[in-house]
């Protein structure tokens, strides 16, 4: 060919339109759909997939795709709907992120088009994450993208949302937007994604999903990944689903969890479990872990507590109801570091991303299986290795480890050294006494944690009545354990409504300590989670179990005197309840339980008279020491003193020798010289008394004034003294006064 007609061929090709460029770029791609076979992609470019996309995967880092993005970014290309399912960590957010933006490509979507894609993602941090992704592999595209999500300026995304081409959010917010922005539309969307299926539905949110779903345009593509399936999901893909393609690449694997993972538990009764976390992470400073805690006000007490007791490690605290600033920097933060310890509860145990953790540690036992595989999978993940240690009570360990059998989650108890927990105890004591805030929150962490074993579905592990209160309260650094009416309540309810509570409370557990935290007044935000909250109380949940302990906030407080006053003229019976049945007959006597149902206050008052006993014994310790060290001071100076006088003695003694020797006529001592001669001018007399004046103004001891005294009466009598002198003395005593 000639330099000529390339020439031509080349200026011909530079004038083609972008529009055809990309419409025969997509031609191309879509024809090759249909022949994708997993078996044979080895790199992302083995995919029918747009050079933006490719360039994108490139940017990022990634080339070879996963098992599940081979599996079903072939099957999403082609447009089918799936119900995807691999293990933790394997991959699953590119799985459908790549056929996201392909999708959009294929359509030729524009900002004029509106919404295209929905992403439901169970909380914030994990839409968060998915967004960042998305930005990453998407950057080549032009598609405009919104993070949709609770705690944010809802009036500026009112504004955007129908120009948005991806939405990425949390159902609570989504929700928000159906009702509250007027032109809200979904009508073109072409593709709805929900990761984490199985979680978003298992918060009580099933039925608004479906709702949700059923506004959609039926004609549109859906998938839905998680790493565990149960019956929710199952449900929602029938309603959801078009003739789905089930793809589930670890099905025939070994263990449901990731094969680098090592699993292993400790058994360890509730009081003790707070010096066994401490005791691990003073002996894991070079680490990275994340501690689940079932509740918010338990991580907040333990979060402030080891921050308190310096562990030597950055320790970081993510939960439900903190502001959404907070979350979004603590989730950045704990990113970024290389050693650290983050405290939080189930809204980090989906998903989330964080790089190299070596230790996930579960505080509380898991609510089910799938809670304990989607915690542990915040390592190993990626081709990486970690480690999970579980916490469980003798009570809760057979029934959990069979789940955890029967879900293929391979775990080995291993027994702690005694040697190797350091009694926190007395130290929390100290740190609640010291500052009443903690105190506060020890109060609330006990409360809502043996509210959770209430509101835990599972009798067969979860028992709160296996619970030595009194112990665990001690535990948290409490003299006395906080009233936990409660309980007796749940257990009451319980009976009463047995099968239909226990099903329900299956599927509720997680969501029920946000309602609970929801009534905690101090840090509220309006969470997503929240929002279930509202929802849901029109559901069946079993809402009379809960009866917060103590609302002392809210209502006008009565003194204990008072009430014991009012209790006196009532002529009630403190601490004595009864119950009648509907004929008025007694079915309870608190007497014949042989114990009182409600706080004791005897025992209380004898514990605290012990305590008083130990108090007033420390201080009269206290004192007798301080009064001994003050006697064995005053010793010591009376010694010092009698030293000093001693040492004088001995010098007056010297002094006098000397006087003796000048009345021999011997040379006097220069010393005593200057003090006792007269200056000039003055009769020896005149000078006498005004040296007598000025001693008696001086506060000089007195043996000293005497010896000096004693001198100057042998100087004068000396000098006085005619019969005894020599010329040789006159002259002596004369130069001697001239010279001063
Ligand atoms: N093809 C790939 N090549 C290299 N790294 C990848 C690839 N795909 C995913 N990763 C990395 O693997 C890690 C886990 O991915 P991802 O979060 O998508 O897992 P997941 O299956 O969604 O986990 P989970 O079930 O916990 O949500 C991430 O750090 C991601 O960057």
């Amino acid at each position: 060919m000639r330099p000529y007609q390339k020439e031509k061929v080349k200026n011909y090709s530079a004038r083609i339109p972008q529009w055809k460029k990309i419409d025969k770029e997509i031609q191309q791609l879509t024809k090759q759909y249909h022949q994708i076979d997993p078996g044979s992609i080895e790199t992302f470019k083995d995919f029918p997939l747009s050079q933006k996309t490719l360039d994108g995967l490139v940017k990022a880092d990634f080339k070879n795709p996963t098992d599940i993005q081979r599996e079903a970014i072939g099957v999403a290309l082609q447009g089918h709907d799936i119900l995807g399912a691999a293990m933790t960590g394997s991959g699953k957010t590119l799985a459908f992120l790549i056929p996201v933006l392909e999708c959009l490509y294929r359509a030729r979507w524009t900002s004029n088009d509106g919404l295209g894609i929905l992403i439901i993602s169970p909380t914030r941090e994990l839409a968060y994450q998915t967004f960042e992704v998305l930005k990453k592999i998407g950057q080549f595209h032009d598609f405009s993208a919104a993070l949709i999500i609770g705690g944010k300026d809802l009036k500026g995304e009112q504004e955007r949302i129908n120009r948005t081409n991806i939405i990425v959010c949390t159902p609570g917010r989504l929700l928000q937007h159906f009702d509250e922005t007027w032109n809200f539309s979904c009508e073109n969307l072409k593709m709805l994604i929900i990761d984490e299926a199985d979680r978003t539905l298992d918060m009580g949110f099933a039925e608004t999903m479906k709702s949700i779903v059923s506004n959609l345009p039926k004609e549109r593509q859906t998938m839905l990944f998680s790493a565990t399936q149960t019956k929710s999901i199952r449900e929602l893909a029938l309603v959801s689903l078009e003739k789905p393609v089930y793809i589930s690449v670890h099905e025939k694997s070994n263990t449901s969890t990731p094969t680098n993972l090592t699993q292993s538990y400790i058994v360890c009764e509730v009081p003790q479990k707070i010096s066994l976390l401490w005791s691990f992470i003073k002996n894991h400073l070079k680490s990275k872990m994340i501690v689940f805690i079932q509740s918010c006000k338990q991580v907040k007490f333990l979060y402030n507590v080891v921050c308190k007791l310096r562990p030597g490690l950055p320790v970081l605290a993510l939960y439900g109801t903190m502001g959404q600033m907070k979350r979004m920097s603590v989730y950045d933060e704990f990113c970024r570091k290389q050693h650290a310890c983050l405290f939080a509860t189930d809204i980090a145990a989906r998903g989330l991303d964080f790089p190299s953790i070596n230790w996930v540690i579960q505080f509380d036992c898991p609510p089910d299986a799938n809670t304990y595989i989607h915690r542990v999978g915040r390592t190993a993940r990626f081709q990486h290795g970690g480690e999970a240690l579980l916490i469980l009570t003798a009570r809760e360990e057979q029934g959990m480890i069979k789940q955890l059998e029967d879900k293929k989650a391979p775990i080995k108890k291993i027994e702690v050294n005694p040697n190797y927990i350091h009694d926190l105890t007395p130290k929390l004591q100290a740190l609640c006494a010291q500052f009443p805030e903690l105190k506060e929150e020890a109060k609330r962490a006990f409360t809502s944690y043996l509210r959770s074993l209430i509101l835990m579905g599972n009798r067969k592990v979860f028992d709160v009545k296996s619970i030595d209160i009194e112990a665990f309260a001690s535990a948290l650094g409490l003299e006395i354990a906080p009233k936990v009416r409660f309980i007796k309540k749940g257990q009451k309810q319980e009976q009463s409504t047995n099968g239909d509570s226990k099903s329900l409370a299956d599927d509720k557990n997680n969501d029920d300590n946000h309602k609970e935290e929801n009534k905690d007044t101090e840090d509220e935000d309006d969470d997503e989670e929240d929002w279930f909250t509202v929802k849901r109380t029109s559901d069946t949940l079993e809402q009379a179990t809960i009866d917060l302990p103590e609302p002392v906030e809210k209502e006008k407080k009565i003194s204990k005197a008072k009430l014991a006053k009012k209790l006196r003229k009532k002529n009630l019976l403190v601490n004595k309840r009864v119950e009648y049945d509907e004929e008025g007959n007694v079915i309870v006597n608190s007497d014949d339980e042989g114990q009182s149902s409600t706080y004791n206050i005897e025992e209380a008052k004898a514990r605290l008279q012990n305590t008083d006993k130990t108090d007033k014994e420390a201080y009269r310790a206290l004192i007798k020491q301080k009064h001994k060290d003050r006697r064995l001071k005053e010793k010591e100076a009376r010694k010092a003193a009698r030293e000093a006088r001693r040492l004088k003695k001995q010098e007056e003694e010297s002094n006098e020798d000397e006087e003796k020797n000048i009345e021999n006529g011997k040379e006097m001592n220069a010393d005593d010289e200057e003090e006792e001669s007269p200056t000039n001018g003055t009769t020896v007399e005149q000078e006498e008394e005004r040296l007598e004046r000025k001693r008696s103004l001086s506060p000089s001891p007195p043996a000293e004034t005497k010896k000096k005294k004693k001198k100057q009466r042998s100087l004068t009598e000396f000098i006085n003294d005619d019969s005894t002198k020599t010329i040789n003395d006159t002259e002596q005593l004369a130069l001697y006064l001239l010279s001063k």
